[in-house]
């Protein structure tokens, strides 16, 4: 049963992904063609024009004129009789000759019953008003999701960040929303009145004259009711049956319908339009651009990212459902001598809870596991609280833990339990962990007391986890491990080209390794910045290097650092020219030079200059780029030292500052470069500059510190540029 259920629901979910798809790619097609008419028709020079000036030059061409139209871009399409068969010209409205024959696509027809009825007629209305219906509602509930998703209304021009998919999807819905909405409601609106929901749209014909003048038919540019009409005005004009005095013209303005004496030139029995009606027409008009081609042009581009959209959502819900973790063994709140409660959005942290879940039964505990919105008053027997939560928009609560704190305020302090906080974080972001710290200082503000300081792991890294997990066990006073087992991805086997060791001298052997794509499979393509995890033997979790190289170099380089007891490091320091690794691409789109025309300074330390000499060789199109490195002595680990020469003679690299903490001419290292350039420093950001930075974290802290000090007098700080995408970071 449960499977059956699961089959309905995700064919149920592709069905109406499927449906909004038909609708919006009909749409797509159905804006194009008051682009095109518009291009048809001939506008400019006619506003002064009456109806009965242009009716009466085009007669005089077609003398068998049948009807006149006016389409809303402003083609005017006369239809006669050639022949015994009606057809149709479009005319030039000035000289009232013919421009081409005017036909309907029969394609575009089928396209247009596509879309207002899955060629289904009243069924087909039916479900094709449901789509639109569920159109709006995703647009809706959308943008309510994008405004969180950004931080609120003041960053909604900010800078997208977050995993590529999820950046794309909320970059197109911010471009598309509006429109979306406008074009999900006004097709909603158009549906509900054809299928008699809403007021009727068609108004009454008016009555037939009762009587009409007998005499002679006036020439038709000479009717006075033509003749107060601009053509603007005009929607059709029917003629009378050749030959019957008693008939009349029947005239449809934008105002309303009525009759044309055919002798007297009079308008009779006149009928405006209702208020209905004209809000019909205005949303006829907002709904297809007909008359507005500049709407259409956007309706057009918006409806445009629904396929792409329709995609990267999908694929987010299953990226959010895949990250769903199931728990057995839950005890009852009341029962529980620990808590675990769990802040999330994206559901990976749960992984991360269930590992220590997991780890707490097996130390003999009784766990209750709930989303910190479940927050309960009291926990009768419990010892401990773990809140391992993620951090959401700009520095928020991620959903499942919105409504943690106003429950946290209403529990009397005389029931504090001792209290880890875990935050889960990105430090890309200005407001790094910044939820899992407002927890831990308003659990502190009530004198909750703390099991162990709080702790911020940064884009979901097992080792520091498991680093958590150690000084937890000293406080549990229970052996206890945290071995995070994410789930193996399928790797390349890369094999091993060439070695360049550095560093030993002054102990800190680094090497550089340049390995081979591989065949069975081949690495997907990468650019420089984008990250390598690489499975040492015989482990579950991989360890990741920066990419100084790029695919098209036709080989994969990285710097590693050896590392005292580092499992990876020493292996990859004990490889052999012909030997091969396990590896796998992990992109980090967020960390390259993001603009062409604006300096670009990139800064690290040791092995962190890997992705930032990988952008400067492939900076062919000589952007500014300015180095601040920083190493131990210029004669033993100077990485790149004969590159990095290269590129500033032929001016990749704009300039090279370099500090090396070992050396007897002026030691230091690379912040205190910074603070000595803080001039040409402060001149770059004026000019738009981006920093990318790449080390360890002491260095970045040291890095920060150094240019908050240098930015000062410009009233900026690293914050602030982070918060505009300005100031990127791979630390490790
Ligand atoms: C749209 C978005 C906004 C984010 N904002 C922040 C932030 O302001 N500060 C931060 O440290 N991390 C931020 N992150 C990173 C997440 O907190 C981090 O990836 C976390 O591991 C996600 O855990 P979850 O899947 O359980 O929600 C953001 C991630 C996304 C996708």
């Amino acid at each position: 049963m449960p499977a059956m259920l699961r089959t309905f629901h995700s064919v149920a979910a592709w069905l109406a992904a499927l449906l909004v798809l038909v609708l919006a790619l009909t749409g797509v097609v159905l804006a194009a063609s008051p682009l095109i008419d518009r291009a048809q028709a001939r506008v400019s020079g006619t506003s002064a024009l009456s109806v009965a000036e242009v009716v009466g030059r085009i007669v005089e061409h077609y003398p068998s004129t049948e009807q006149i139209e006016r389409t809303p871009s402003g083609s005017l399409i006369v239809y006669f009789s050639a022949a015994q068969n009606s057809v149709a010209d479009r005319v030039d409205p000035i000289t009232g000759q013919a421009i081409a024959p005017y036909q309907l696509s029969p394609v575009m027809v089928w396209i247009k019953s596509l879309h207002r009825s899955l060629l289904l007629d009243t069924p087909g209305r039916v479900v094709s008003a449901t789509a639109a219906l569920m159109m709006l509602l995703l647009s809706l509930s959308g943008a309510v999701l994008l405004l969180r998703r950004l931080g609120g209304w003041r960053r909604l021009l900010g800078p997208v960040q977050g995993p590529l998919r999820s950046r794309i999807h909320a970059e197109l819905g911010r471009f598309a929303v509006l429109g979306l909405i406008l074009s999900a409601s006004t097709g909603l609106y158009m549906s509900a009145t054809t299928l008699g929901l809403l007021p009727d749209n068609q108004q009454m014909d008016p009555l037939f004259p009762d009587s009409v003048s007998i005499g002679t038919p006036a020439p038709v540019g000479q009717l006075l009711a033509l003749q107060d009409l601009p053509i603007g005005a005009l929607r059709d004009l029917v003629f009378p049956y050749p030959g019957d005095p008693a008939d009349v013209f029947s005239l449809r303005t934008r105002d309303g319908l009525g009759f044309v004496d055919q002798n007297s030139g009079e308008l009779l029995s006149f009928r405006s339009f209702g208020p209905l009606q004209r809000v019909y027409e205005f949303i006829y008009m907002l709904h297809t651009g007909e008359g507005l081609w500049w709407l259409a042009l956007i309706l057009g581009l918006t409806t445009l990212t629904v396929p792409v959209m329709t995609y990267t959502g999908l694929a987010i819900w299953w990226r959010r459902r895949a990250a769903l973790v199931t728990i057995a063994d839950n005890s009852p709140a009341v029962q529980a001598d620990t808590i675990l409660l769990v802040g999330s959005e994206g559901n990976t942290t749960w992984a991360f809870a269930k590992t220590l879940f997991d780890a707490l039964i097996e130390a003999g505990h009784r766990v209750h596991i709930d989303s910190m919105n479940a927050l309960a008053d009291s926990y009768p027997k419990a010892k401990q609280l773990f809140i391992l939560t993620s951090t959401y928009g700009d520095g928020a609560a991620p959903s499942s833990a919105q409504q943690f704190l106003a429950k946290l305020a209403r529990i009397p302090d005389e029931r504090s339990i001792p209290v880890a906080v875990l935050g889960f974080g990105d430090r890309q972001f200005a407001q790094f962990g910044a939820y899992a710290i407002a927890v831990k200082d308003e659990l502190d503000r009530k004198g909750w007391p703390a099991l162990q300081p709080l702790t911020l792991v940064d884009r979901q890294s097992c080792q520091t986890f498991s680093r958590w997990g150690q000084e937890l066990s000293n406080y549990l006073g229970s052996p206890f491990e945290l071995a995070h087992q994410p789930v193996r991805l399928p790797t390349s086997s890369l094999q091993l080209l060439s070695r360049t060791l550095y560093g030993e001298a002054v102990d800190a052997p680094i090497v550089v390794l340049r390995f081979g794509l591989g065949k069975k499979p081949k690495l997907p393509s990468f650019s420089a910045g984008d990250l390598v995890g690489i499975y040492p033997p015989e482990q579950t979790s991989a360890r990741f290097y920066s990419l100084a190289s790029c695919s098209g170099d036709g080989e994969m380089e990285i710097c590693v650092r050896q590392q005292d007891g580092g499992i990876c490091s020493n292996y990859l320091h004990s490889l052999a020219v012909g030997d091969s690794i396990a590896a796998y691409i992990q992109v980090n789109a967020q960390f390259r030079p993001n603009s062409e025309s604006r300096p670009s300074i990139l800064i690290g330390a040791g092995t962190g200059i890997a992705p930032l000499v990988g952008f400067i060789r492939h900076n062919q199109r000589h952007q500014l780029m300015s180095l601040y490195w920083g190493g131990r002595h210029p004669d033993a680990d100077y990485l790149f030292a004969t590159e990095l020469a290269r590129y500033l003679a032929d001016n990749r690299l704009s300039r090279l500052v370099t500090a090396f903490s070992r050396h007897a001419d002026a030691p230091g290292y690379v912040q205190d470069r910074i603070l000595t350039d803080g001039p040409e420093l402060r001149r770059l950001v004026l000019q738009g500059g981006e920093f990318l930075i790449c080390g360890g974290k002491a260095m970045s802290v040291g890095v920060q510190e150094a240019l908050n000090t240098v930015l000062a007098p410009l009233g900026i700080d690293v914050n602030r540029l982070k918060s505009t995408g300005r100031y990127r970071e791979d630390i490790y």
